[in-house]
């Protein structure tokens, strides 16, 4: 049986590739200059092997705005059209002509590092009648002494004619719609919208593009009126031609070619800050994915950092094109922070070129991006421990959620990045410097939770540890304890926070049996305490951490008193939830000796007695006491 080929209502394809293809009407100058920029590659192609008495210097791209002709003209140098190519290429929807030609001479173009033809779908030029009610399509091949001109109003087809032009090349006119109530398609006449767009999408097409722009600058005054004091200086306008695009991607550079004065200003005047970044990373990756990366790492929090308006990514280019300005896949979470930019020929993009085809290229470059990254901030803090620090400050909160995050998928990932401050060595250290300073018979990490380190380092809890030699990490932002908690354990040894019910430590068996005697004889008073605490701590028992202090609070069970706090501060979480406490008593302290004497004599002494504990406890604790009149009554009363 014969195959019958597909017929197209090409009236109606036309109409969906104009209105439904493109989310941002802008666009249309990126395909059209982009064509451009195609026109001279294959020019330029050519001059690499036959003498057109041609150099790459002369090649530019000019834009020309006309405000009361509603003009938009974009010229170029290029290889031109013959009317047989104007005919196929923009006559024919889905032909593309850069791409035949990028298949014809692949052999040839390989390693040819100034050539990238961007074309491939060719449906890019019809954008243009997204603003355009009329294009007039002025071409000359090179080669060839006629010019033709395609013209076109859209839908109705288009004619080809013969027309004068004097060079060789394309010029493209544009006729801008009329405004209407919603779009205002002027605004693509303007020279700041122009050299706007230019910016964006366009700024590293590596020819000039060039348009005759409006300056003002100071009119230079006479002899006589400078010799006028209160003269004021006159400002004239004049005409100049200045080139929009920045050409050069500088991350297509070889690394030793760029100076870290010129890597700060990029990142500065890209991503808007005014202070050199903490760290530069360049990479140029070829194989299974080719692309180039040019990461920063601000030195400092950007100020809408942990609020929900920060948006996290990196622009996305593909042969130099601004495909995406923000893409979120490529960076982890916990690397939100990360500002730059990567560049790829490899990426599938979708026709629009607004996203891409294909998540796989770009999942690949992101897991690459990723171990980059993590080596990079590595290799600052085994080298810049300073600066390392600073890093840390200011973005060391992000990492720790990002070990929390996703039920702890990510912790390996950002453990070896999470520092700590340390009771014993006054600053941050990592979980690897403390593992590596453990006692020998120390079973446990330990950690403990507080407000701030000036709070911890009195708290009643950590006095036995401290005094055993044994190092504290301090946590004293929310997310410290379920961070650690999520890690669980470094290098096999488990974490411990100094307020959990067994800390571990080894005691002798005189320790061992002089504790459980004290708990035996004093169990009657301990559990006339708990009742007078009327529910509110599950045990009162005597310290195995207490020294110097009579009493503190610790915990039974997975909720800390920490957690208590955290969860119970969340404004939307209405099941309040508690952690199951602990009033531990120092028995070789006075009160001890008070509270028997008191049980002895005159059990409701033993009532206020243990109230007035358990409220000194709330208060070591950084709790509110829940009653403080009578707190205060109390305490009075005993004086
Ligand atoms: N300024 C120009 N000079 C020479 N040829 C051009 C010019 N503009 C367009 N063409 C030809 O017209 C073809 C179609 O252009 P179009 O923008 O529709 O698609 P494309 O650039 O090939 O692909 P894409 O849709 O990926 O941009 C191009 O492939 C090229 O051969």
């Amino acid at each position: 049986m014969a195959k019958k080929q597909f017929k197209a209502e090409s009236k109606r394809l036309l109409d969906l590739m104009i209105n439904s293809i493109y989310t941002h009407k802008e666009i249309f100058l990126r395909e059209i200059i982009s064509n451009a920029s195609d026109a001279i590659d294959k020019l330029y192609y050519l001059t690499l092997s036959e003498n057109t008495g041609i150099s790459r210097e002369d090649f530019y791209i000019r834009l020309t705005a006309d405000s009361e002709a509603r003009t938009l003209t974009i010229t170029d140098n290029g290889i031109g059209m013959s009317k047989e190519e104007l005919e196929n290429n923009l006559g024919t929807i889905a032909q593309s002509g850069s791409l035949q030609f990028k298949q014809e001479n692949a052999d040839k173009m390989e390693n040819k590092e100034d050539i990238d033809i961007i074309g491939q779908f060719g449906v890019g030029f019809y954008s243009a009648f997204m603003v355009a009610s009329k294009i007039e399509v002025l071409s000359k091949r090179y080669g060839q002494d006629q010019a033709y001109m395609w013209e076109s109003t859209g839908a109705d087809g288009y004619s080809v004619t013969e027309c004068d032009k004097e060079d060789v090349g394309t010029q493209i006119i544009l006729y801008i719609k009329e405004d209407t109530e919603d779009e205002k398609y002027g605004e693509y006449l303007h020279e700041h919208r122009i050299k706007e767009l230019i910016k964006k999408y366009s700024d590293y097409i590596r020819y000039p593009i060039k348009m005759n722009v409006e300056k003002h600058k100071m009119k230079e005054a006479t002899e006589e009126q400078k010799a006028d004091k209160d003269y004021t200086p006159e400002y004239e306008t004049y005409r100049e031609d200045e080139t929009l695009n920045s050409m050069v991607p500088i991350w297509k550079k070889s690394k030793g070619a760029i100076t870290a004065e010129e890597y700060n200003q990029f990142y500065k005047e890209k991503f808007f800050d005014f202070e050199d970044p903490a760290r530069v990373i360049h990479t140029n990756v070829e194989g299974v994915s080719t692309y180039n990366a040019l990461l920063y790492v601000p030195a400092r929090t950007p100020y809408n950092y942990y609020t929900k308006e920060y948006e996290k990514g990196l622009q996305l280019y593909s042969s130099g094109v601004l495909i995406m300005d923000k893409c979120a896949d490529l960076l982890p979470d916990y690397f939100s922070f990360v500002k730059g930019l990567v560049d790829s020929q490899d990426l599938s993009l979708n026709i629009s070129r607004e996203m891409l085809q294909h998540d796989r290229q770009l999942k690949a470059i992101a897991v690459r991006l990723e171990k980059k990254i993590k080596s990079e901030l590595l290799d600052m803090l085994n080298t810049d421990r300073e600066k390392y620090e600073k890093f840390f400050e200011n973005f060391g909160m992000q990492l720790k959620f990002g070990a929390y995050n996703e039920f702890g998928m990510h912790k390996d990932a950002v453990k070896e990045l999470l520092m700590f401050y340390s009771s014993s060595e006054k600053k941050l250290v990592t979980f690897s410097e403390y593992v590596s300073r453990m006692k020998e018979d120390q079973k446990y990490i330990y950690y403990a939770c507080g407000e701030s380190r000036e709070q911890l380092d009195k708290q009643p809890q950590t006095e036995m540890l401290k005094d055993k030699g044994y190092e504290i990490l301090y946590c004293t932002d929310e997310i410290d304890e379920f961070a650690i908690k999520i890690i669980s354990a470094v290098d096999e040894k488990q974490f411990k926070s100094v307020s959990s019910d067994d800390l571990g430590i080894e005691e002798t068996a005189e320790e061992k049996e002089a504790m459980e005697k004290q708990a035996e004889e004093n169990k009657d008073l301990f559990a006339a305490m708990k009742e007078a605490l009327e529910g509110k701590v599950s045990e009162v028992r005597v310290s195995q951490r207490l020294k110097s202090h009579p009493v503190c609070l610790t915990s039974n069970g997975e909720i800390s008193i920490e957690m208590e706090k955290v969860l119970n501060s969340i404004p939307a979480n209405n099941d309040k939830v508690s952690a199951e406490k602990v009033l531990e008593i120092n028995a070789n302290h006075k009160v001890f000796e008070a509270l028997k004497s008191a049980f002895e004599n005159d059990k409701d002494k033993v009532k206020e007695y243990a109230k007035l504990l358990y409220n000194q406890a709330l208060l070591i604790e950084g709790m509110p006491v829940e009653d403080p009149i009578e707190f205060s009554n109390a305490i009075c009363s005993l004086m």
